[in-house]
């Protein structure tokens, strides 16, 4: 759920003369090889998430190459999580009935030694919301991945700040000390989209500069790259901050590449996942935009 108005920002073209100075080259490498490991292993990424993302969110997740299940039920647990290489919770429509299984499924994946990664989406939305948001966080996810204003209002609700007033809408640069402070109290990556995404463990932070804005005028788009995210951690659990970058980017640059061809907010939804899909590595190099701040 978008809360931040579209920012300013360059159409994104490829890398080129003195420009892709500024971007250290590991970056495009690091991005390639966890791309190219996802098409070759494609693992199981179970994903409780919300009605409206369901079809976008799996259809991200195949086009990437990973095998996306879409299984919410408490019942199904026991038997299903334990055979996922990562878990990807979002609680955009959430009701009462849905949290325990997120629980249960998240505190298996963390017994079992596994990733998995929470979409907080519209978490100072109401009370009920924020509480579910706490909780989960509470089960130590490996990547938290929202937009400025859920990380601004996660952060201050987990550090017990109580929340003043409606939360405005917020650039991710603007949630960055909050994603750190984050970060720091729940052990987690913490992850801040927008026009710059910026990815933090509390200490090191790094920006990933690519994307279009038009990206925000699709629905979903932000739980389908929290669900690339746990795709990305499922194939290298031990580098989740890196991890993270790279999918942010490469889904940034499928849009990039999406709004070539585009011609509003429903054409650039097929065009990104079909980018996504054939995305190659040289034109993955020319692009990846991912910095240390
Ligand atoms: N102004 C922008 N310019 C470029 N990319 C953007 C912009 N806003 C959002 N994005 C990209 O769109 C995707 C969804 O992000 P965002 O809209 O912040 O999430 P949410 O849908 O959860 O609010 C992310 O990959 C992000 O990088
Ligand atoms: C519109 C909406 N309402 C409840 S969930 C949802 C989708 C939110 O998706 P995103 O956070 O990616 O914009
Ligand atoms: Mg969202």
């Amino acid at each position: 759920m978008t809360t931040e108005t579209a920012e300013a920002s360059p159409a994104m073209q490829p890398n080129d003369g003195d420009e892709s100075d500024q971007y250290p080259p590991h970056w495009g490498p690091t991005a390639w090889s966890l791309l190219s490991d996802l098409r070759q292993r494609s693992p199981l990424i179970q994903c409780i998430t919300n009605f409206v993302s369901m079809d976008i969110v799996a259809n991200t997740l195949l086009a990437a190459g990973a095998s996306p299940a879409m299984i919410h039920s408490l019942a199904e647990i026991p038997d299903f999580t334990p055979q996922a290489q990562a878990l990807c919770v979002n609680v955009g429509t959430l009701s009462p009935s849905w949290v325990p299984a997120m629980k249960s499924a998240a505190e298996l994946m963390v017994k079992l030694g596994k990733p998995w990664v929470l979409d907080p989406v519209a978490a100072g939305a109401s009370g009920f919301r924020l509480n579910a948001c706490l909780a989960l966080v509470g089960v130590k996810p490996t990547v938290i991945r929202g937009n400025g204003s859920e990380i601004i209002a996660l952060s201050r609700a987990s550090l017990g700040v109580s929340k003043k007033g409606v939360d405005s809408a917020h650039g991710s640069m603007d949630a960055l000390e909050a994603a750190k402070s984050l970060a720091r109290a729940s052990g987690s990556i913490v992850a801040v989209s927008g026009a710059v995404d910026v990815v933090t463990d509390g200490n090191r932070v790094v920006a990933a500069h690519n994307g279009v804005p038009m990206m925000q005028k699709i629905t979903a788009t932000g739980c389908a790259v929290t669900a690339l995210i746990a795709a990305f951690v499922a194939l290298d659990p031990s580098h989740p901050l890196e991890a993270t970058a790279s999918a942010l980017s490469v889904f940034c640059i499928a849009g990039e590449l999406g709004m070539d061809l585009a011609k509003g907010p429903a054409s650039l939804r097929m065009h990104l996942i079909d980018s996504l899909y054939g995305l190659d590595e040289a034109a993955l190099l020319s692009r990846v935009r991912i910095t240390d701040l």
